[in-house]
């Protein structure tokens, strides 16, 4: 039996076949909201898709390592993930905002930085900023501690108003010291200092990988993507997943151009789990 699903692309079919020859020395990382979860209009309402807890842990024995890579708080995923309560994940590694943040499924200990500066004075003045703007109801902000999220996706014209948040908050975000992280149908105001590439690069040389599989489905993704592209040049093969979208919103294009593969959302990461690890029992 092999895999089914084939990347498109020299590099990618060399990562896969990578990953399976030595999956021992393979660490394979996923993005959480629109990879592992399905995008919907709230945050607060997201959740793992029902088969990515036991996927991951079906996989968890026969690699050498699985992480979540999100720009949420780590516990944040954790939870609407159920990470912690599927069997078999102890050794899953959630490094949520962006890498700042990191929680290990072995000990259910979260290591966090104190508090960033800047957010709490953010907090305190983008009530002011947003009100002056004279935006269309829909506007919804979440406060995600260590940053804040300003979401369009409740508007009538989700992208249009997101264009009309963008300077105004990049001024803002620049006078508390902090950087626009721009996401599906999302302005986020946070620290800088850390992207997914560094966090994803941090890990691979913590495990030794031989492969790494990640995949993404946003803007925020791409520094892992890079990473990954950088890494292959320096030897360490690596396949690019893409998650494209399955209700209709065009998937971000950037990641699917950079994508060595693109699956069907996050059934289809699942199912692409799924088939990995059915491939790499067989061959245990
Ligand atoms: O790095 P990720 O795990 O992909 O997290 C990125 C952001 O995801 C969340 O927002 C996105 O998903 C929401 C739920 O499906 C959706 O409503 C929103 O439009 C998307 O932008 C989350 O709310 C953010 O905090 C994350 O940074």
């Amino acid at each position: 039996m092999g895999i089914a699903l084939e990347p498109t692309t020299p590099a990618g079919r060399a990562g896969l076949a990578a990953l399976l020859a030595d999956p021992a020395g393979a660490v394979l990382a996923f993005d959480f909201d629109g990879t592992l979860a399905p995008i919907v209009t709230d945050p607060e309402q997201a959740r793992a898709h029902p088969g990515a807890a036991a996927a991951l842990a079906r996989l968890a024995p026969l690699t050498g390592g699985l992480a979540v890579v999100t720009g949420r708080p780590a516990l944040g995923a954790v939870r609407l993930g159920g990470f912690a309560d599927q069997p078999g994940l102890a050794d899953l590694v959630v490094l949520g905002h962006y890498g700042a943040e990191r929680w290990e499924g072995a000990t259910g200990k979260l290591t966090a930085p104190p508090p960033p500066a800047g957010v709490a004075a953010l907090r305190a003045d983008l009530p002011g900023l947003l009100a002056g703007l004279a935006l269309p109801p829909g506007i919804a902000v979440e406060d995600k501690e260590r940053s804040l999220a300003v979401h369009t996706r409740r508007t009538d014209d989700p992208d249009a108003v997101l264009e009309l948040l963008r300077a105004p908050l990049a001024e803002l975000a620049a006078a508390h010291g902090l950087v626009v992280e721009p996401g599906r149908m999302v302005l986020e105001l946070r620290p800088p200092g850390v992207d997914k590439g560094a966090a994803l690069t941090g890990l691979l040389a913590e495990r030794g990988a031989r492969a790494v599989l990640y995949a993404g489905d946003d803007l925020g993704d791409l520094a892992a993507f890079a990473a990954v592209e950088r890494l292959r040049g320096q030897g360490l093969p690596g396949l690019l997943v893409a998650s494209g979208p399955v209700t209709g919103e065009p998937p971000v294009r950037e990641v699917a151009e950079r994508a060595d593969l693109v699956v069907p959302g996050p059934g289809g990461v699942v199912a692409l789990l799924e088939e990995l690890a059915q491939e790499l029992s067989a061959a245990s």
